[in-house]
């Protein structure tokens, strides 16, 4: 009954799919998340705690929290990782000297027992800069090809003109669908 009941609720729109968002500090991970919801920019102070929206594409409800990234905060992102469907990684794409620092938080969360079965997202942020990565350098410092046990996806984008920011969701409704 239970399971006809999910089936239904899904044909019909109405699940909502929980997401989190992560990332290091500055990444523009709450520039995004209003980004999203409003389509504007919002002015940010660093995210202490979380801040929770829910985005609708289509008939998919997100349920999105944003997650402080500040160093002394990460140790508190597990308590957000219970029915995560979803984790947006978002890296400030200029910010080469702590790309291996969000490496090494990445592979954290990907073995995470409570995030097994989740996909992940990674948006490289802030391409509107000069000096920025490209997604492709991006997935080759954090050897991306190597996830084989969670899809993943990368894309580049700009939270202030949100460029590529309607692709990444449109991916992650993507995954919905299939499964
Ligand atoms: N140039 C540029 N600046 C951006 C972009 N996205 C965000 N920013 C700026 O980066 C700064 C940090 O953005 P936030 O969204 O507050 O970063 P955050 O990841 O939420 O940071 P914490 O809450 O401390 O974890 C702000 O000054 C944003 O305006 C972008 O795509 N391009
Ligand atoms: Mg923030």
């Amino acid at each position: 009954m239970g399971q006809l009941i999910a089936k239904l609720m899904s044909i019909f729109g109405n699940q909502e799919h929980k997401v989190i968002i992560v990332g290091l500090d500055n990444a523009g991970k709450t520039t995004i998340l209003y980004q999203l919801l409003m389509n504007e920019v919002v002015h940010t102070c660093p995210t202490i705690g979380s801040n929770v929206e829910e985005i609708i594409l289509r008939k998919t409800h997100f349920i999105m929290w944003d997650i402080g990234g500040q160093e002394a905060l990460r140790s508190a992102w597990n308590m957000y990782y219970s029915n995560t469907e979803f984790i947006i990684l978002v890296i400030d794409s200029t910010d080469r000297d702590r790309l291996l620092t969000t490496r090494e938080e990445l592979y954290k969360m990907l073995a995470h027992e409570a995030l097994r079965e989740a996909s992940v997202l990674i948006f490289a942020n802030k391409q509107d800069r000069k000096d920025s990565m490209s997604t492709g350098e991006i997935s080759r410092l954090l050897t991306l090809s190597a996830i084989k046990d969670h899809p993943w996806h990368i894309q580049g984008c700009c939270a202030l003109t949100g460029e590529g920011l309607p692709a990444g969701l449109q991916w992650m409704q993507s995954r919905v669908t299939a499964n």
